[in-house]
């Protein structure tokens, strides 16, 4: 639960936060007094004391069954197991001022030299009896591991831990006693000491929280059981900030809340979330307690994660959530300690607001967020900006009271238009970007492919200015723009739109339009993307797509692109040729193609004009609302307009 790089001496007893935070303690610990004696009395002569093969020999021939022989034949055996540690060591490229029985050090790592403040960053143990010893960087981007045995190889990095060639498994741990490491109820003055933090001396009895005296005065001694035995004690001298950085005493804290099924993780937090894949779990180091504690864990349904509120105590929730499975795990978010800060850990809260806080802050964990699933409570305050009734979520008036009734421009949405050629399908979309960008300024990105742009800027000029650009018969009797008025114009057409166009003769593929038109958005903050014709863009597919799988695709990458970046697509497609025409308006089904295109749109309008002078006015124009999916913005219904030649102007059909 909470990150502990902390590694913390006692005098006289070695040990290591190297692979766990449990200690092994040293239970011979005569014999290193001996060691240590004469080591003491080597490095009072100024000698390094080094130990030599010479001895071991001498001790090999020695006879046995005398007890003092005996104990110099050991004695002899573990210096030549110092010996080969050292050797391996330095193989390693690991070297030590001495090497010692359980000796504990701190000291440059060989891999990262401790970085660019060269700490020494890399903590090493020898094992109390020189079977071993084991090393790591405690630096997040380095985390360099190895282990090594007198008589194996050395063991780097993520190797499994080879012994005479085999792969072999860490011993379990010593079985240890109380007696055997002098420990001792706490005192007073430790148990006011623990109070002061928020603890109960009922809390420490429970967890077997003991002291072990020492020549600077009582330590703590956290000790750890497995199945009722003492397999570990770990130790921690105050005064000192302890309580900051260590596991245990949030783990305390937490039963202070009334949660008593609560672990404290052994190893620090990682600096930042890893962008790897989770490695297998025999390479996977630095999260081993996970793996060695699977089946403990497997059981538990619901696991809430209360790391540190700081970044790296984040980056290690995501870790561990990601082992242990993020669809089971929950968050505690730390309460405010002040306008500006949250509470770091469990025993800040405690401290400082008490266990009710305490318990309130674990009872309110969140889910642990799973990208890509969501709940609603994750969008209230879009549901409510939107019940306020924001224009733009309610539709965006398209300029023509009629047509508004049954069709409203959404942000993000696909619309696609058809009609028979020459039913003005480009004229009524360049009307509707006019009034979009008269009525709420919206800029638009064009891939027109069958204008050319001067037409298409005399179209969009027109339209604005309410002029024809030419003096010419269309026009009649109205006069043309000025310069001036032009001028203005081209300004505004600079200002409004983007275009997108193939320089050479190739027809651009969906994917190419997409590309330039996400430019625009990001660019210039276009809302609307106008796509005309289909037909005119270049449709190679795989020979094993149907044009209706190929239809399905384009139309799905489409809407992804509108609805990514909030851009409103018009996409004009022709019905595909029509036999027995009576000179109606088409269906959309008639579209070229696959169905797909009525199927997959959010909207689907078919414009129709009359040719015909005896059926009624020549000008008039029929927008067929066929399909708007989103009720919200329309209804399938017909709204009527008049063209306005001289000016490509739409306007409300009204009866005379
Ligand atoms: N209601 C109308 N009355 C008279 N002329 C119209 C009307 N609507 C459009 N036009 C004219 O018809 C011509 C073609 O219009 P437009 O290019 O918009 O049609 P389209 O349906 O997009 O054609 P295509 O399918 O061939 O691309 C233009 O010259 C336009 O001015």
């Amino acid at each position: 639960m909470k990150q502990n790089r902390s590694h913390f001496s006692y005098p006289g007893l070695p040990y290591s936060t190297v692979n766990t935070n449990l200690i092994t303690v040293n239970r011979r610990e005569p014999k290193h007094k001996f060691i240590l004696n004469c080591l003491q009395q080597a490095e009072s002569r100024s000698v390094r004391p080094v130990v030599s093969r010479r001895k071991v020999h001498t001790a090999q021939l020695s006879e046995s069954g005398n007890p003092l022989m005996l104990e110099r034949k050991r004695e002899n055996e573990l210096q030549e197991r110092l010996i080969l540690l050292r050797e391996k060591l330095l193989k390693a490229g690991i070297q030590l001022v001495s090497y010692m029985p359980g000796q504990y050090d701190h000291i440059k790592c060989p891999k990262c030299l401790g970085g660019q403040s060269q700490e020494r960053s890399l903590s090493l143990q020898i094992d109390t009896e020189g079977h071993s010893a084991v090393w790591k960087c405690f630096r997040g981007k380095c985390g360099l591991t190895g282990f090594v045995r007198p008589y194996s190889e050395v063991s780097i990095g993520n190797q499994a831990l080879k012994v005479n060639g085999k792969v072999g498994k860490q011993k379990h741990p010593k079985k240890i006693s109380e007696q055997e490491l002098e420990l001792e109820p706490l005192c007073t003055e430790l148990f006011a000491y623990f109070k002061s933090r928020g603890i109960s001396a009922e809390t420490l009895r429970r967890n077997r929280v003991m002291q072990k005296p020492t020549k600077d005065g009582p330590a703590i001694a956290f000790t750890y059981q497995r199945d009722g035995t003492l397999i570990s004690c770990k130790y921690r001298q105050i005064p000192k900030i302890f309580w900051q950085v260590e596991g245990e005493i949030d783990k305390l804290s937490m039963e202070e809340a009334g949660f008593r099924n609560c672990v404290s993780i052994p190893d620090g937090a990682p600096p930042c979330i890893s962008n790897k894949e989770i490695p297998a779990e025999q390479e996977d180091t630095k999260y081993q307690y996970l793996w060695n504690c699977k089946d403990y864990l497997k059981s538990a349904s619901r696991i809430i994660l209360a790391t540190d509120a700081d970044g790296p105590g984040q980056a290690l929730a995501e870790e561990l959530a990601r082992r242990l499975g993020k669809e089971r795990c929950w968050r505690v978010n730390w309460p405010m300690k002040n306008d500006e800060e949250v509470f770091k850990d469990a025993n800040e809260v405690l401290f400082y607001s008490g266990k009710e806080a305490l318990r309130e802050a674990v009872e309110n964990a969140e889910m642990y967020p799973i990208r890509g699933l969501f709940k609603f409570n994750d969008f209230l305050q879009d549901i409510d900006k939107f019940y306020n009734g924001n224009v733009i979520d309610l539709g965006i008036s398209t300029g023509w009271d009629g047509l508004d009734k049954y069709y409203k421009v959404m942000p993000g949405e696909l619309t696609v238009v058809s009609g028979v050629p020459n039913s003005g399908k480009s004229e009524w979309i360049d009307a509707l970007m006019v009034n979009l960008n008269h009525s709420i300024g919206w800029k638009f990105v064009l891939c027109s492919m069958e204008n050319m742009v001067r037409d298409h800027a005399r179209k969009l000029l027109e339209k604005h200015l309410r002029k024809p650009f030419f003096d010419l018969g269309y026009g009649e009797d109205m006069q043309r723009m000025s310069r001036q008025e032009l001028e203005q114009g081209k300004k505004w057409l600079n200002d409004s739109f983007y275009l997108i166009r193939c320089e050479d003769d190739s027809l651009p593929s969906v994917n190419w339009v997409l590309q330039l038109a996400k430019a625009a958005v990001m660019r210039h903050g276009v809302r609307g993307l106008v796509i005309d014709p289909y037909n005119e863009l270049d449709h190679q597919r795989a020979s094993n797509q149907t044009e209706t799988e190929y239809v399905s695709r384009i139309l799905t990458q489409i809407k992804r692109f509108a609805q990514h970046h909030s851009c409103h697509v018009w996409f004009v497609a022709h019905p595909r040729q029509l036999q027995n025409w009576n000179g109606g308006a088409p269906s959309l089904y008639d579209i070229s193609g696959s169905a797909h295109f009525i199927n997959k749109c959010d909207n689907g309008i078919v414009i129709h004009r009359n040719h015909d002078p005896k059926v009624g006015p020549i000008d008039g124009v029929t927008v067929h609302v066929r399909k708007v999916r989103n009720k919200v913005i329309g209804r399938i219904g017909d709204a009527q307009l008049t063209y306005n030649r001289a000016t490509g102007e739409y306007s409300d059909y009204h009866e005379q």
